[in-house]
């Protein structure tokens, strides 16, 4: 007979908001969770093997491939916790963020998996803990350079972080909508990382100004992100696309769809995450705003694009 026992784990994607690439030079960054794009894991009990299910992979868990070695470790070393190692069960994973776009995706598979295996066994599950798996899932999959990921996946509050230093969750007090559209492309975190570390060997005091200039917007962003200054915020998120740009981690296509939301009439809009492809947003002042942006974005050649209220 088998147990009725069900473990269910959610987590949701994020968005850097401000400070991607600056971050790994131990910059301020903001991330904001993206409550639209989810992953659900669920596990339940079988007569027999260790059976993963999900959009791309059906099979025993020994059978996952090199490039979700991380998940496959986690899941090992959370058998091994929570005293699991022989039991028999079927781990289905349900999820709708896209892959490689800078939305941390990697990082919320990490969350859920760890959430639905507490549940499963009805364990506590604190947030050192959380941290700690997805950290060691995530160094696993492809060694993110600041952490950040892992770090702000777990959180429902925006997060402004500072590598190895300061992880606190705030309230916004903004109003606005914000417009997340995906380019299609698969952003490329490693390449746009050395993109900025080649920069700094050819001429560091320059290239050292834009990565300070995008900390400094980082914490005039964090000011009126709790003021509620959507304009100022908007101007913002512009000037560190152009920072960005400059970096030379843009993509035609990402400069071609923040184009089209000023125009469309966004605050501000810019790249999100490590850029090379992958994924931006711009700020509305409200829904009815952001419909007309998310047209546009569609109409300039996005892949998909998401609305949330702030
Ligand atoms: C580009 C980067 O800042 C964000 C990638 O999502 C890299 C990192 O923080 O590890």
């Amino acid at each position: 007979m088998i147990s009725q026992m069900l473990g269910v784990g959610i987590a949701h994607a994020k968005i850097i908001l401000v400070g991607e690439h600056a971050v790994v030079y131990n910059q301020p960054a903001i991330a904001i969770p993206l409550t639209n794009l989810t992953v659900t894991t669920t596990i339940r009990p079988a007569f027999s093997g260790q059976t993963i299910e999900s959009s791309t992979f059906h099979g025993d868990l020994d059978e996952l491939g090199a490039n979700v070695e991380g998940l496959r470790q986690l899941i090992l070393k959370l058998l091994q916790s929570l005293n699991l190692v022989d039991a028999p069960f079927t781990l289905e994973i349900e999820t709708n963020i896209p892959q490689e776009r800078g939305f941390g995706a990697s990082a919320a598979f990490a969350t859920s998996i760890t959430k639905a295996f507490f549940d499963y066994v009805k364990a506590p599950l604190s947030p050192e803990q959380l941290k700690h798996f997805t950290d060691l899932a995530e160094g696993i999959s492809h060694g993110s350079a600041s952490g950040l990921d892992a770090a702000t996946v777990g959180s429902d509050d925006p997060i402004w972080f500072v590598k190895n230093e300061t992880l606190t969750a705030f309230k916004m007090t903004l109003t606005g909508t914000l417009v997340v559209a995906d380019t299609g492309i698969h952003g490329q975190t490693m390449h746009a990382v050395n993109i900025v570390k080649s920069n700094l060997d050819d001429d560091y005091d320059l290239t050292w100004q834009k990565i300070v200039h995008l900390g400094q917007i980082a914490e005039k962003v964090r000011a009126d992100l709790t003021h509620n200054h959507p304009e100022h915020v908007g101007l913002l998120f512009t000037a560190a696309h152009h920072e960005l740009q400059s970096l030379g981690v843009s993509h035609p296509k990402l400069d071609n769809l923040v184009n089209a939301a000023l125009h469309a009439g966004a605050l501000g809009a810019k790249l999100t995450g490590a850029g090379i492809g992958g994924a931006m947003f711009a700020l509305a002042k409200n829904n009815d705003d952001a419909i007309t942006i998310a047209n546009a974005l569609t109409k300039a050649g996005a892949q998909n694009t998401w609305i949330q209220p702030l």
